[in-house]
C-alpha cells in the first residue's frame, strides 16, 4: 500500500535574482513500512526534499501526499500540528537541548501532543531502555557521547508513535563505529515499530540499510544501485 505520493513536485529559490530549480517535478511513491534512503551530492536538493514532505517549507508546486492526507492543501497551523504529531525528526547534529535532560528531551514530542500520560511515559522508558540509555533520565546532554547523544534523539523521534521518521545525516557526524550502530539501531526500531523511515545521507553503508536507495541529481530523484 502506498504511504508517500509525490506528485510533479517543485521548488526553485531565488537569490541575487537568478532562480535556480531544486525540485523539477518530483514523482515518487513509497509502501508503506519501508526504509527510503535519498544520497546525492551536496546542495542537490535531499535536506529540501524532506522539508517539504514534513510540511516544513511549501513546494512551488506539486502536491505530496502522506497516507491519503494532501499535504499541500492544508493550512500552515494545520501542517505544523501534522509535522508535531505524525513526525520524528533526527538531525546530524542530535538537536538534543542542551538545558533539559535526558528524561526532558526525550519526552518532549509527547508533552508538546498532550500525551505525557502514563502510556506515554512508559513507553518513553521503554525506549530509553532499547537505546540502551536506561537509568541515564536525569542525565544532561553534555554528559553524553555523540552516539548517545543520537540515541537519545532516536527515542524521541519515535517516542510519540509518529506515521513518519525523518533522518538527516544520522550518521555524518560519528565516528565509522558509532554510526554503524546508530544505522543497526535505527533500521531495528523503525522496522519492529512498523515505521516508515526517510534518511538522507551520503554514506553508502547507511544506505545499504533501505529497502529502495533514490538519488537526487539535477532536481530530479533516480533510483541508486544497491
Ligand atoms: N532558503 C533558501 N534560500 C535560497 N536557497 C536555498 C534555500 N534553501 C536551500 N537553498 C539552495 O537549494 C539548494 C539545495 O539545498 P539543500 O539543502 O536541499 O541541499 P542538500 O542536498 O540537502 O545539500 P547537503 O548535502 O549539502 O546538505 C542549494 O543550492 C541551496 O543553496
Amino acid at each position: 500500500m502506498t504511504f508517500l505520493r509525490l506528485e510533479g513536485l517543485s521548488k526553485a529559490y531565488t537569490e541575487g535574482g537568478k532562480r535556480r530549480v531544486v525540485l523539477n517535478a518530483v514523482n515518487l511513491s513509497v509502501e508503506r513500512s519501508s526504509l527510503t534512503a535519498i544520497l546525492g551530492k551536496s546542495g542537490s536538493g535531499k535536506t529540501t526534499l524532506l522539508n517539504l514532505i514534513s510540511g516544513i517549507d511549501t513546494a512551488d508546486s506539486g502536491q505530496v501526499w502522506v497516507e491519503g492526507l494532501e499535504l499541500t492543501r492544508l493550512s500552515d497551523q494545520e501542517r505544523t500540528l501534522f509535522r508535531r504529531e505524525k513526525i520524528g525528526f533526527i538531525f546530524q547534529f542530535f538537536n538534543l537541548i542542551p538545558t533539559l535532560t535526558v528524561w526532558e528531551n526525550l519526552t518532549l514530542p509527547l508533552a508538546l501532543n498532550g500525551r505525557m500520560n502514563a502510556a506515554g511515559k512508559a513507553r518513553a522508558e521503554q525506549l530509553l531502555a532499547e537505546v540502551g540509555l536506561g537509568g541515564r533520565q536525569a542525565t544532561y546532554p553534555d554528559r553524553l557521547s555523540g552516539g548517545e547523544q543520537q540515541r537519545v534523539a532516536i527515542a524521541r523521534a519515535l517516542v510519540h508513535d509518529p506515521l513518519l521518521v525523518l533522518a538527516d545525516e544520522p550518521t555524518g557526524n560519528l565516528d565509522e563505529d558509532s554510526g554503524g550502530q546508530i544505522m543497526e539501531l535505527l533500521n531495528r526500531l523503525t522496522r519492529e515499530n512498523g515505521k516508515n523511515l526517510f534518511l538522507v545521507t551520503h554514506s553508502l553503508e547507511a544506505a545499504a540499510y533501505a529497502d529502495r536507495r533514490l538519488r537526487m541529481h539535477e532536481g530530479h530523484l533516480e533510483e541508486a544501485a544497491a
